[in-house]
């Protein structure tokens, strides 16, 4: 039974009125106003406990809900660090001391070469997988970090390991202790990562920079302090790595020219790389070195740094300015060469065109500087170069270029020529500062120039011509007998472009066989016996007309065509005695003319062996005839050559005997055989009594000497005569009878024995 004062079990929370609409029987309306109120009243508890109930409810769903918030937002939390500890292959571990048990991330696996879970990591297995020599540093660390009271300082340490699979890495452990409230380590929790390719970079940049051949440099791009410098760069600049670390290059008094650092360093922030920068830096001594900087920005932890490669290239710039220097210079006399000459001489032309000036240009070659060369040898030779570079700069060098063309040719350039006068007045000068004697090796040498002049712009506009011109003047002082200066005039070159002509005439005869040997006999005065030839060259021209050798031997001299044509004269002279030999003529001495080219540029021991083997000539058959000139060069050289040829059973004489200066003590040295009086003093010999007097002193100092001797120009009986009574050995001339071609001798020689005979 329900009493009134407990509610109906099926009363509706939600609607308690409608539960009551059916009012219970037998109760007066004062009971079931008291119950209704009691109801009321219930019902109103009811309310407030569900009210209170639903705000239970209320709080408990918030709760959850916020829970739910914080473990998705852990969650999310928690696999943003799997990826990043995935990403960076940074490895979780967590040690339990309460437990004594390891915990291992899957990175942490992945790291030690185990698949996630594969094995249960304990302390022992982890110092296991540690390579030996590293066991005892990481047991300290967890030992450190166990005893560790300071939590804020994660320890770490450097290990290698080996992997499951053997491959040995390097690794780099943190850990950190989590304590309770008396500070006993709870736990140890820490990362591990596999730093093995980031240790091969590092080792590679290392060790390249170390390695590397250039001075290489890393520093901050703000304040260019240098954080670190090779072993290359101590060297070239004498600072140690421990010195310069932490300094600039301004500290450091690198940089030369600082405001060049600033320029540099300016363009380092333009750009990033900046090649080839070419400076000055300074030693520590303080000898300046010229480098090139090759520079690249590398920006490492969000700072500007920068890696310079410094090249030291001073030996590379000082060889440049040698290379550059010799382009330009005459690298014996530090002379300008032709070419700077050249570009002077123009600079100065356009000058004086200007200013209506005239310049000169001229052309200076030492006499005789090839004896010098050849007797002295070639040292020698460079001296005497230099020291007259030194004497023309002396005279002429503030007013005037001065240039080495070579060998022994000097330019010189005068320029802002207003008088003319003044240019005699220099080239005196130049002749006068070669007259004191040089000094080489000990010896005292006599020097003396020839020197041709051509002035601008009279004798030629441009640097060619006007060379070409002094040139031509050159030639003329030399041949005006050396030591001397000559101004180019135009008949100079109608002369020299004569002997142009003759040159290419006698190159043309010469290939073309157009020389011939004409034969002139020499009698034995005694006897009146022919005893020998002279063999004398003609040029037979293609129209038949005989050129003298008067009119072409000097030019074959001055071009050398001399060599190859006294080779042909030795070869033709001798082939043609054996001829005769053959022929039955008595045996006869043939008589070849020497030139002293042939002696300084020739083989002539070989040419004249050659001659006589090909001709199968006996050498006492062979007579050389030398000139005065050929000893007066008195080189040891050509006497050397004297006498091998001398060696070979040759015979030697001297031709033109008393016009030179041949002393007797050469002849003695040389071992001559004979002399040849010039025929200037047996010309006269019957009408000068000085010529006469001049013959007999001769016949007697060379009979005195046990010397042949022979007269040639004889051309009368009258002189034939003197000289045999004066008991001259020899004679030749038209007496007898003049140059014959080789077949004309057989002929000439049956007449001159029947005219003897009759
Ligand atoms: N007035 C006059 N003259 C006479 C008389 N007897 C001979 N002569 C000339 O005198 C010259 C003698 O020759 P040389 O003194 O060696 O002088 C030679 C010699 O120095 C040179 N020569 C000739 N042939 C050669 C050669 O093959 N080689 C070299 N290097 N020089 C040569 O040319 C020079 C001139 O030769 P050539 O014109 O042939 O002139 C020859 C000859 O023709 C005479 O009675 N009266």
């Amino acid at each position: 039974m329900e009493t009134a004062s407990s509610l109906p079990d099926d009363l509706d929370p939600e609607s308690p009125r409608a539960s009551l609409t059916e009012p219970p029987k037998g109760l007066s309306l004062a009971q079931l106003r008291a119950q209704l109120r009691e109801a009321h009243a219930r019902l109103h508890q009811v309310q407030v406990q569900l009210q209170a109930r639903q705000e239970q409810l209320d709080a408990k769903e918030q709760a959850l809900q916020a829970l739910a918030r914080e473990s998705t937002a852990q969650a999310r939390q928690h696999r943003c660090a799997e990826q990043v500890a995935r990403l960076a292959q940074l490895g979780h571990w967590q040690w339990d001391a309460g437990s004594d048990t390891l915990a291992w991330s899957d990175e942490t696996y992945q790291c030690f070469g185990y698949a996630s879970g594969q094995i249960q990591p304990t302390l022992a297995l982890f110092l296991d997988h540690v390579l030996e020599r590293d066991r005892q540093r990481v047991s300290d660390l967890l030992q450190q970090v166990l005893r560790q009271a300071d939590p804020q300082r994660p320890r770490s340490v450097e290990f290698g390991f080996r992997r499951a699979d053997g491959a040995w890495r390097v690794g780099r452990l943190l850990g950190e202790a989590r304590r309770d409230a008396e500070g006993h380590a709870l736990s140890i929790s820490g990362a591990l990562q596999d730093i093995t390719e980031l240790r091969h970079t590092e080792q590679l940049f290392h060790a390249a920079f170390n390695a590397s051949p250039m001075g290489t440099i890393v520093s901050r791009l703000g304040d260019g302090v240098f954080l670190d410098v090779n072993d290359r760069f101590a060297a070239s600049f004498g600072w140690s790595a421990a010195q310069a670390r932490g300094r600039s290059g301004l500290d450091l008094n690198l940089w030369v020219d600082t405001v060049v650092r600033d320029l540099w360093r300016e363009q380092l922030r333009q750009h990033s790389m900046l090649p080839n920068f070419e400076t000055q830096w300074r030693h520590r001594s303080g000898e300046v070195r010229q480098v090139s900087l090759s520079a690249q920005r590398i920006d490492v932890d969000s700072e500007p740094l920068v890696l310079t490669f410094v090249n030291d290239i001073t030996a590379h710039k000082q060889a440049q300015a040698r290379v550059d220097f010799l382009a330009h210079h005459d690298p014996l006399t530090g002379l300008p060469n032709r070419v700077l000459f050249r570009d002077r001489f123009e600079l100065s032309a356009a000058w004086a065109r200007q200013l209506g000036h005239k310049m000169a240009l001229l052309n200076l070659d030492l006499d005789h500087f090839k004896t010098i060369n050849d007797t002295l040898g070639h040292p020698a030779g460079d001296q005497v170069l230099q020291q007259v570079a030194q004497r023309l700069q002396q005279v002429a060098g503030s007013t005037s270029t001065i240039s080495r063309q070579g060998g022994d040719e000097f330019l010189i350039a005068l320029g802002s020529i207003q008088d003319e006068q003044r240019i005699s007045h220099i080239a005196a000068q130049v002749i006068a500062a070669m007259t004191a004697p040089l000094h080489t090796g000990g010896q005292e040498l006599e020097i003396s120039l020839s020197m041709g002049i051509a002035v601008w712009p009279d004798d030629g506009e441009d640097f060619d011509t006007l060379l070409q011109c002094a040139d031509t003047a050159l030639y003329q002082a030399k041949a005006a007998g050396r030591d001397t200066w000559r101004f180019y005039t135009p008949a100079m070159n109608e002369q020299a472009l004569e002997q142009l002509q003759l040159r290419t005439l006698l190159r043309r005869a010469l290939e073309q066989r157009q020389f011939v040997l004409y034969y002139q006999p020499q009698i034995d005065l005694a006897s009146g016996a022919l005893v020998g030839v002279e063999a004398l060259v003609r040029l037979q021209r293609e129209d038949g007309a005989i050129m003298a050798p008067g009119q072409f031997i000097a030019a074959a001299e001055d071009s050398g065509l001399i060599v190859p044509l006294g080779e042909w004269v030795l070869r033709e002279a001798c082939a043609q005695a054996m001829r005769w030999q053959q022929q039955g003529l008595p045996a006869l001495t043939v008589a070849v003319n020497l030139s002293a080219v042939q002696f300084r540029r020739g083989d002539l021991l070989h040419s004249v062996t050659q001659a006589l083997t090909d001709a199968g000539l006996a050498p006492q058959r062979l007579e050389l005839e030398l000139t005065e000139s050929i000893l007066i060069d008195d080189a040891e050289q050509m006497i050397d050559q004297l006498r091998r040829l001398k060696a070979l059973g040759v015979c030697l004489s001297i031709d033109d005997f008393g016009t030179g200066y041949s002393s007797l003590a050469y002849l003695k040295r040389l071992a001559v055989d004979k002399l040849k009086i010039d025929q200037s003093f047996v010309r006269d010999i019957a009408g000068d009594p000085d010529d006469a007097a001049i013959v007999r002193a001769i016949i007697s100092m060379a009979r005195s000497l046990k010397l042949q001797v022979i007269a040639e120009g004889v051309e009368t009986a009258d002189a034939a005569t003197l000289l045999r009574m004066h008991q001259c050995h020899e004679a030749q001339g038209w007496h007898f009878a003049r140059p014959m071609p080789a077949q004309d001798l057989p002929g000439w020689l049956e007449q001159y024995q029947g005219r003897r005979g009759a």
